[in-house]
């Protein structure tokens, strides 16, 4: 069959476009947290493996976390149980506890797992408790107990090191464990924010169901400061699932993380778009 020139000059041009960012990026780790509300569909998972793996291939370094909430919920349901959150936590008895455990560390992770590996990468799920990765105790909100709720009291890297000088690529689900060997049901925002403060991540890249922080008009806002984040939780305009996202991306910039991005992960190649143009998209929080 005779070569489609043009087609293949455009697939040239966009490689050679990709270089400088290629070269830029090379050997530094990327935290990328993917959202339960971003994972809807098998074609949607497969679209975000292939990114990661693409970057693995050209030396970055990523490590994911993922959530789950809405797969959670789905299950808690079928058991006729209701969940209640408190800003944007999941308030967590014990017998939701085992199911969080259940959906994060064994389905939602090994989907996950499995959809890098089918895309070619090599890929190894974890939750907190393995290799002590996530040293966790009860968090209290606004002095209230909300159940197996987890704050991070520690992150250990050495598993994470170890796997990516193996090539591996790690897949953690955020489950933190306390000093009694209990598990802690932890946001995954907060997880992937302070591993990559830990990590000293070049970016943050935060996959859900928005195009980003939306303003009043929903618009997507951009660029945002420390105190136009707290006036926009002060009016409203930031709640629920996107208050615990903004405050670790916030946390994660000013721990060394150098950029965080909040990102609509239901986009075909979203983390690509972020990475290989100068605009990116979505919401761009800088330290
Ligand atoms: N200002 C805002 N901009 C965008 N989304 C917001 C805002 N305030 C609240 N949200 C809510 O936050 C949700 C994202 O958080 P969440 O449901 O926890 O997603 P994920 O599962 O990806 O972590 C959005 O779908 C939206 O309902
Ligand atoms: C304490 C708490 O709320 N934990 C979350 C953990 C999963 C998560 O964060 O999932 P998403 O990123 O998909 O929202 C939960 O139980 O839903």
């Amino acid at each position: 069959m005779p070569i489609d020139l043009a087609n293949a000059q455009t697939i040239a041009r966009v490689l050679t476009e990709a270089l400088p960012y290629i070269r830029r990026f090379a050997g530094k780790t990327m935290v990328v947290k993917y959202g339960g509300n971003a994972m809807k569909d098998d074609d949607m998972i497969a679209s975000f493996a292939r990114d990661i793996v693409l970057m693995k291939l050209v030396g970055m370094n990523p490590v994911v976390v993922h959530g789950g909430g809405p797969q959670i919920g789905t299950h808690l349901e079928r058991l006729g149980k209701k969940s209640e959150f408190i800003e944007g936590m999941r308030v967590t008895d014990a017998e939701t506890m085992d199911v969080v455990e259940m959906m994060l560390g064994g389905l939602v992770n090994k989907a996950v797992v499995s959809a890098l590996n089918q895309q070619g990468g090599r890929a190894v799920g974890l939750t907190g408790k393995d290799g002590g990765l996530i040293r966790a105790r009860k968090l209290l909100v606004k002095g209230q107990d909300i159940g197996q709720v987890g704050e991070i009291e520690k992150i250990d890297p050495r598993v994470i090191n170890h796997l990516e000088a193996g090539g591996f690529i790690p897949v953690i689900a955020p489950i933190g464990v306390g000093e009694n060997g209990e598990a802690f049901n932890i946001n995954a925002d907060v997880v992937a924010g302070k591993l990559a403060a830990v990590l000293q991540a070049e970016k943050l890249l935060l996959l859900t169901n928005t195009p980003g922080v939306l303003g009043k008009s929903g618009e997507v806002l951009t660029g945002l400061t420390v105190t136009q984040v707290e006036d926009l939780i002060a009016d409203g305009t930031i709640h629920g699932g996107m208050l615990p996202k903004i405050r670790c991306a916030l946390d994660a910039v000013n721990s060394g993380v150098k950029s965080a991005h909040i990102i609509d992960g239901r986009i075909t190649h979203s983390v690509l778009l972020e990475l290989f143009t100068d605009a990116g998209i979505g919401t761009l929080i800088k330290g």
